[in-house]
């Protein structure tokens, strides 16, 4: 029987129930009244009656929603993150088979959606299924055009004034920088020796910092009607801190064009997994296969936000390249030998953040931290970071930034 699917969508979607292969999902924990009404759902969907199938979609994403936000994120089963993304895939199939009554880029939130709080399920379908989305929305299968000019459009790179106290950094507490240096070099003197570094001239062959520079318009090309979270308040260690999704459009439209008196900083994600289209645009540096990890487990996350963005002193467990593909950041650094003097917050959840605001310090409360040595920098575009695991990393942007992490084992 020919399907009932959109033809747009062929490539991507199965054409008939059976091969989304549902009977992989375990049932005896998802119920059987709940199994029903997902099997509902995808024979509505190959039957081509989009308004019965997205009615049962909908239940199923309100019940795992539920699921997916009930206790530790670790602790939700993955067949409840597994049933969410095939209620987004149903649910944006049903949009886009609508689309007297929907438009793409409601297809392409449910699809975003389905990417952040789901598991992958047929070989990342959602992710392929965005991506045909995206183009028909733009009405083409190309890239946009890529810049000819090395240099970034003077139009979208903003260039303001630094206006917000410069850090005026010690030379005797400069973090030293060096031009690529060896692999082994690297492991012997900075890696095994827990020394932070700068790196230069490690950058120049990825195409963000070459050909296809990431202005402000190119981000909205590639990226634009994608959801993604991002933080809101200065820090997130204030009580006033939250998150919230919205598009990349949005959220340059509102904190980084307008300036919002709200800081909104898209942080910490892997923007790259989401949107594979960007991750073409970096590439992984050589020096994170010195670990005794996959390659596969390198967690990529992106850092975007407006300038005043701070990431309170804090440490992570793996070591971290931080890449700086826009903007520059000011960087202290604190031994992990020196956390006494750091004043870690107690309790659990924040035993990896300082209670100090470092360039503001109350010194009656925290009189160690006066003595703590440390060290500083101002990381421009084109370097990267070399962050020991453990080590305590404060971080402010000076301008509009786009920094990159690699974090290995
Ligand atoms: O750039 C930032 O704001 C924070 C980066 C960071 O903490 C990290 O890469 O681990
Ligand atoms: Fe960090």
């Amino acid at each position: 029987m020919a399907t009932c699917l959109p033809k747009e969508l062929q490539d991507v979607v199965p054409g008939c129930k059976k091969a989304l292969h549902l009977e992989t999902l375990d049932k005896s924990k998802l119920g059987a009244p709940f199994f029903f009404v997902l099997a509902q759902s995808a024979e509505r969907l190959f039957q081509g009656r989009f308004q019965e199938s997205l009615g049962f979609a909908t239940n199923v994403l309100d019940y795992s929603w539920e699921k997916l936000n009930t206790g530790h994120w670790k602790d939700v089963d993955v067949c409840w993150r597994e049933v969410f993304t095939f209620g987004s895939l149903f649910k944006a199939v049903c949009q886009y088979g609508m689309r007297d009554r929907f438009n793409t880029m409601d297809a392409i939130k449910t699809c975003d959606l389905g990417l952040l709080m789901g598991a992958p399920v047929l070989d990342n379908i959602l992710s392929r299924l965005v991506a045909v989305l995206q183009n028909s929305a733009r009405g083409t299968t190309k890239r946009p055009q890529e810049q000819c000019s090395k240099s970034p459009p003077t139009s979208q790179v903003p260039k303001r004034p630094r206006t917000l106290i410069l850090p005026v950094i010690d030379s005797e507490k400069k973090v030293p920088r060096v031009h690529c240096p060896s692999l082994k070099s690297f492991l012997l003197n900075y890696m095994r020796k827990r020394q932070p570094v700068i790196i230069q001239s490690n950058m120049e062959h990825w195409p963000a910092r070459n050909h296809r520079p990431w202005s402000l318009e190119y981000l909205r090309q590639i990226a634009g009607c994608r959801t993604v979270p991002v933080e809101l308040g200065r820090r997130y260690t204030e009580e006033s801190w939250s998150q919230a999704l919205m598009t990349v459009d949005e959220f340059i439209d509102k904190y980084i064009v307008q300036k919002s008196s709200d800081v909104g900083y898209l942080a910490q994600h892997q923007l790259f997994d989401q949107i594979p289209e960007l991750r073409e645009d970096i590439r992984v540096p050589d020096y994170c296969c010195l670990g005794d990890g996959e390659e596969d487990d390198i967690v990529i996350n992106a850092w975007f936000g407006p300038k005043g963005t701070v990431s309170p002193l804090h440490h992570d467990p793996q070591h971290n390249l931080l890449a700086q593909v826009v903007g520059s950041k000011y960087v202290r650094l604190y031994a992990e030998e020196v956390s006494d003097c750091v004043y870690p917050h107690e309790g659990h959840l924040l035993h990896n953040t300082s209670q100090v605001d470092v360039e503001n310090p109350d010194l009656q409360q925290f009189p160690r931290f006066k003595s703590a040595p440390y060290l500083e920098c101002t990381l421009e575009p084109g370097e990267m970071l070399y962050i020991p695991p453990r080590y305590w990393h404060y971080i402010r942007s000076l301008d509009v930034s786009f920094s990159v992490s690699f974090w290995w084992s």
